[in-house]
This record gives C-alpha cells, structure tokens and sequence, in this order.
C-alpha cells in the first residue's frame, strides 16, 4: 500500500488539481516509487500488476518535467516520445495526459500519432511540434524518415509502454532503426506488466543504469479484490450455461466475454440476439477508429455485453515467425487482422464487473492479462471462466502460476449453482444455437465490417 499522498511528491499545483478532478485519493504503489525517481531523472524499469496505473506512473513525472524545463526553455519542440504496442493504447496514453494536463494544456501539448491511417494527415499536427507525441513504433518511424518528426536535438524522455510486446509485435527492427534518430542522452522508461527476453533486450538496447522497480505484489489483486471463479462443462455446453448464467442474473454489471477467434464472437452475439440480448464485438478486422469507438462507448455505458477476440493469436505466431525465419514482419495479419490491435492488454475498460472467458486463455499471461480489465485499481471484480474437460491441463498450469496447488486450495474457486436450472434451458438454447449457421455468421462479420466502416466514414 502506497504510504505517500500526491502533493507530498513535490508535483506543481496544475498536476495536483487534474489528479484531484480524477478522483484519486493517493498513488498507487507503483506510482509511489516511480514518480520520485523519475523527477530525478533516473531512468526506469518498471514491472507492476495489469490495472496498477502504470501509464500515470510515468506520465506525471514526465509532465511534472516539462513543466519545470518550460520555465527556462521557450522553444517549442517534441521532449517526449511515448512508444506503444497498440493504436488502442495510443489513443488511451493521449487521453490519459490530457487528462492530467487539463490545467496546462496551453503549456504541454499531446499527439497520438499511432490511430490515424493516413500519414500525410498527420504532417500538420507534428509541424506544431507537440510536447509529447505518441505512436506506435512503426509510425513515429515513418514520420522520422520523412522528416515530418525530428528529435535529435530536443528529446529530453522516451517511454517503451508495455514493453513486452513491442516485439512480438513486430517492432524489433523499426525500434532499433528509429533508437538510431534519438540524440545520446534522454531519459527512459520501460514499463511492462510482465517481464520476459524480450524485456531484458530492450532493457540492453534502451536504458542507461536504470532503478529496476519490481514490486513485490501479486500478479493479480488479492481474493478480497478479484473473486476468481471456474466452471468445468462439456465444450458444446458453455452457450447453454452462460445464457443460463445471464438469463438468472448471476452475471450483474458491465462484462468482457473473452473468446479466441473471430468467427466464435459473431457467434456468440447471434446467439444472445436470439435472446434479445444486445451485445458488441471487439475484434482486430475491425477499422481502428471503430474499435475507439467501441470501447468509449462500452466505458459510457452504451452496452453491458462486449465479446472480445484478445490479441493473443496475432501476437504468439510472429514470436514463433521470428524463431523460425530469423525475423518478423509486421502490418495486416491474416485475413485482414491489424498486428497493431490489442484488447486483452493495456486497455482501460472501466467498471468492468465481470470477465468471462468463454473460452480458456491460451497461455497463463493470457489470463492474467484477460483477468486485469477488471478489478482495476482500487474496485472489485469477477473472474468468471468455464473450463472444458480437454482443457483442464491448462487451468492446472494456471493454479500452479497463481500459487493455488502448493497450499491445496483453488485460486480459482468451483462456481457453484445448480443444475436443473440449467437443463431447463437446454431446449431453447438448442434452437438457437441452431438458427446460428455458418452462412449467419460469414454475414455478420461482414455487416459489421461493412457498418463500422461506413459509420467511421460519416465521423
Ligand atoms: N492513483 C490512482 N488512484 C485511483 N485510480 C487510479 C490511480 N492511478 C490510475 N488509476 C486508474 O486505474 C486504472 C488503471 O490504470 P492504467 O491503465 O494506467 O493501469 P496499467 O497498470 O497501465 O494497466 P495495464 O497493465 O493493464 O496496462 C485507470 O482507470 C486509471 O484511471
């Protein structure tokens, strides 16, 4: 638990009143040690739980800096680059400072420069010279080789957020050819939920005696935070129990249904609309714009129900690409997927009561990262995931990593309910789960392609 409150921290009024208009009573623990070493200049390596406030652990310094070096410096020039996996996450660190920089938004300007496909468009906004700009690294790349974005000379902070991603999503070589643009000094941050090889790469090629600061906390909020529950069922029976578990009320609140493919989401949405049960799909086919779009409205409030097909089938083919052939590329992925998309990391969902995997996470990091759009920062939240009997071995290895096995007790509790209940549902969901044929669903996947794009068009 963080001991300090923020205007014990030294930081200038500005920052203290958009802290205060965010509600935020105190630092989180990571943003307790951070801010006062990035103050100092300290570069940093940053690894602390999904939900911690990892983006504000970095941001408040970094403008807490600017603000200080605005009052001597009045040349206007790019100080930050803040490098991301997504074009999701892009847009959410932008939000994030503007936020923070409400009361000096004359003074420190942002850019997100990661969602926009068109680059040209995005000349005018650089030539502004932003504070802070944000992007991904294959576009703050391509801007610098068309001399749209310069910072040889001005960069004074560089960020790496989700630092475990930046390869396996392709970045390797536009990260070492863009680190070749940067002048010899800057100050840098490396921040990740989890660290890996890939951290400890960039952790070489990035920072300059970094302060490691790797909290001793659990991967996910304790069981007074985040009740972890599973079911085990016969795979063709998880439509029939989550129907169940929606049409008695046993799921409240706004909920993330997790699946691992495209297709299994439009089918899972046909089949609740059998029930009149309205629902939105977040997938990488879909326009990027389109998927901000889904996401702010699921934060407003507009749905309860949001099926999402995380990042994880994009993300562990290129690292296995790149064991293979010795390198990895980047751009569409297949069937017109976006390598720059990811749901089940880094995205702020807020209020988010309950994550449902329908289907079970491929790999334990999938999980945790699944589990952390919910209990963020200090609210609660439900793990809900059902559990084929083909796939009990992974629940087993997710036990073992959360430390369930060695004290004999389940991490992830038996949900319990009965089933007569359930069986009185069997005959309608069979019907429904007729009517939803593969011709259905090749439509609805291309309606909503069709939709999103010209609604993002009209916008
Ligand atoms: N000091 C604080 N007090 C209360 N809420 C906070 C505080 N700092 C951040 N938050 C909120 O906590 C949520 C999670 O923050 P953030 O997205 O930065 O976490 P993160 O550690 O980057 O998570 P992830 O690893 O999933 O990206 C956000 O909604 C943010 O507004």
């Amino acid at each position: 638990m963080a001991t300090l409150r923020f205007h014990e921290l030294g930081l200038d009024d500005r920052l203290l009143k958009a802290i205060a208009d965010l509600g935020w009573a105190k630092p989180t623990l990571i943003q307790e040690k951070a801010i006062p070493l990035a103050m100092e200049g300290k570069d940093i390596l940053a690894r602390a739980r999904t939900g911690s406030g990892k983006t504000a652990a970095y941001s408040i310094p970094i403008i807490q800096n600017l603000l200080q070096s605005k009052l001597t410096v009045s040349e206007q020039a790019v100080q930050v680059l803040i490098l991301v996996p997504t074009k999701e996450l892009g847009q959410q660190v932008q939000q994030m400072i503007r936020q923070l920089t409400s009361y000096c938004s004359r003074d420190i300007r942002v850019a997100d420069i990661s969602g926009q496909v068109d680059v040209s468009a995005q000349r005018p906004i650089l030539m502004e010279k932003p504070d802070i700009v944000v992007g991904t690294p294959s576009r703050v790349l391509c801007h610098m080789n068309q001399g749209t974005l310069c910072v040889r000379d001005s960069l004074q902070a560089m960020v790496i957020d989700e630092a475990d991603l930046i390869f396996s999503f392709g970045f390797e070589d536009d990260l070492k050819n863009l680190l070749c643009q940067l002048p010899k000094i800057f100050q840098s941050f490396l921040m990740s939920a989890t660290f890996n090889e890939d951290v400890q790469a960039l952790k070489e090629l990035v920072l300059h005696n970094p302060v490691t600061l790797k909290l001793e906390e659990s991967q996910l909020p304790d069981s007074s935070q985040l009740t972890q529950y599973q079911i085990q069922c016969e795979e063709e029976d998880k439509f029939l129990l989550l129907y169940t578990l929606l049409k008695l009320s046993l799921i409240r609140g706004k909920t993330i249904l997790f699946v691992n493919d495209v297709d299994r989401s439009y089918r899972l949405k046909l089949f609740l609309e059998q029930f009149s049960i309205p629902t939105c799909v977040l997938n990488s086919e879909l326009p990027v714009q389109s998927r901000c779009h889904i996401i702010a409205q699921f934060n407003q409030g507009f749905y309860d129900y949001i099926i999402a097909t995380d990042e994880h089938s994009l993300a562990e083919p290129r690292k296995k690409e790149k064991k293979a052939t010795g390198r990895k590329k980047k751009g569409k992925g297949e069937k017109g997927q976006d390598s720059e998309y990811g749901v089940s990391r880094g995205i702020d969902f807020q209020n988010v009561s309950t994550v449902l995997n329908f289907d079970f996470p491929l790999s334990v990091d999938s999980y945790i990262h699944r589990a952390g759009r919910t209990a963020r920062a200090n609210n609660p939240g439900v793990v809900l995931t059902l559990v084929a009997h083909t796939e009990l071995s992974l629940l087993a290895e997710i036990e073992e990593a959360l430390g369930g096995t060695g004290t004999g007790e389940s991490v992830l509790c038996p949900y319990r309910f009965r089933m007569e209940e359930v069986e009185g549902f069997r005959y309608r969901c069979r019907d429904a789960m007729r009517s939803v044929t593969k011709q259905a669903i090749k439509e609805a996947r291309l309606k909503e392609i069709k939709e999103e794009l010209y609604s993002t068009l009209r916008n």
